[in-house]
């Protein structure tokens, strides 16, 4: 049976006055999967992500989010994000963040709420950390926590922005850990945007780059295919971690 697809896009193109950001993106993105999408910074990752989950509209083209153009309504019910910056409100506690969108978009009372709240904790590993302002957990901690908001709806699909970055890379590994586990235990479809090579390795059999000087999708493949086969130099200068041709001159002072 072949895989079924959860996004699609349609020729879509962003831009910024006369700057070109994305052109002619068409991608498809499966239930359960993990995809991560690369590119040097710049090249418009946080664009396209804004433009998937509906928080901007691309200049042209179309996202489709299980067979139809992407609604609010959709979105809300079927869509989950974590944020770079966690996005957590610093004055409530970590339960209270878990609980808002529960919250806002349920008819759920207020023990159901509690109870879902602490599942979601248990999920990232939090249990008992409900009563926790975000300032007193560390980085990684917070990252947990936004994540376990992301997740509180049960979202179908959910969009990772650089969930690694900022941690150290004990961290950062049991980020990427929590993220496979979630994956594999409720098949959660993972979009993930990240400059962390180590993570693209762990976590995915499906890398999308985009490009910063030809606009948009570069190359797709297994990580293992674009660091040793693609012939793109660029492609392999990004997955061998080289400089740009000409950065190496320095003058000695
Ligand atoms: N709201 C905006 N107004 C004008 N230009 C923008 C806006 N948002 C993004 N851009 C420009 O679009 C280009 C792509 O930005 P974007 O943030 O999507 O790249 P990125 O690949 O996510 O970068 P990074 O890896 O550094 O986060 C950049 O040149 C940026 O300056």
């Amino acid at each position: 049976m072949a895989a079924e697809k959860i996004i699609e896009t349609r020729s879509i193109r962003a831009r910024f006055g006369a700057a070109v950001v994305l052109d002619d993106v068409n991608l498809s993105i499966y239930r359960h999967e993990i995809v991560v999408i690369i590119g040097e910074s710049g090249c418009g990752k946080t664009t396209l992500m804004r433009i998937l989950i509906g928080l901007a509209k691309p200049s042209s083209g179309t996202v489709f989010l299980e067979g139809a153009p992407l609604t609010r309504h959709a979105i809300t019910k079927k869509v989950g994000v974590l944020f770079q910056n966690n996005a957590l409100f610093g004055s409530m506690t970590v339960g209270e963040n878990i609980a808002l969108p529960i919250a806002a978009y349920t008819d759920l009372d207020k023990n159901a709420i509690e109870k879902i709240v602490r599942m979601k904790l248990g999920m990232v590993g939090l249990a008992g950390y409900e009563n926790h302002l975000p300032s007193e957990l560390s980085g990684g901690m917070k990252k947990k926590a936004a994540l376990a908001r992301a997740l509180a709806l049960s979202p179908s699909i959910l969009f990772l922005d650089e969930p690694s970055s900022g941690l150290d890379p004990i961290s950062a590994a049991e980020i990427d850990e929590l993220i496979l586990h979630i994956n594999r235990s409720s098949g959660t479809t993972m979009v993930v945007v990240t400059h962390d090579l180590a993570s693209v390795f762990t976590l995915t059999r499906r890398v999308i780059m985009l490009g910063k000087v030809k606009k948009g999708i570069v190359a797709e493949g297994t990580p293992e295919f674009l660091k040793n086969e693609c012939k793109d130099p660029f492609v392999k200068q990004f997955f061998n971690r080289q400089p740009r041709p000409g950065t190496t001159g320095w003058q000695t002072v």
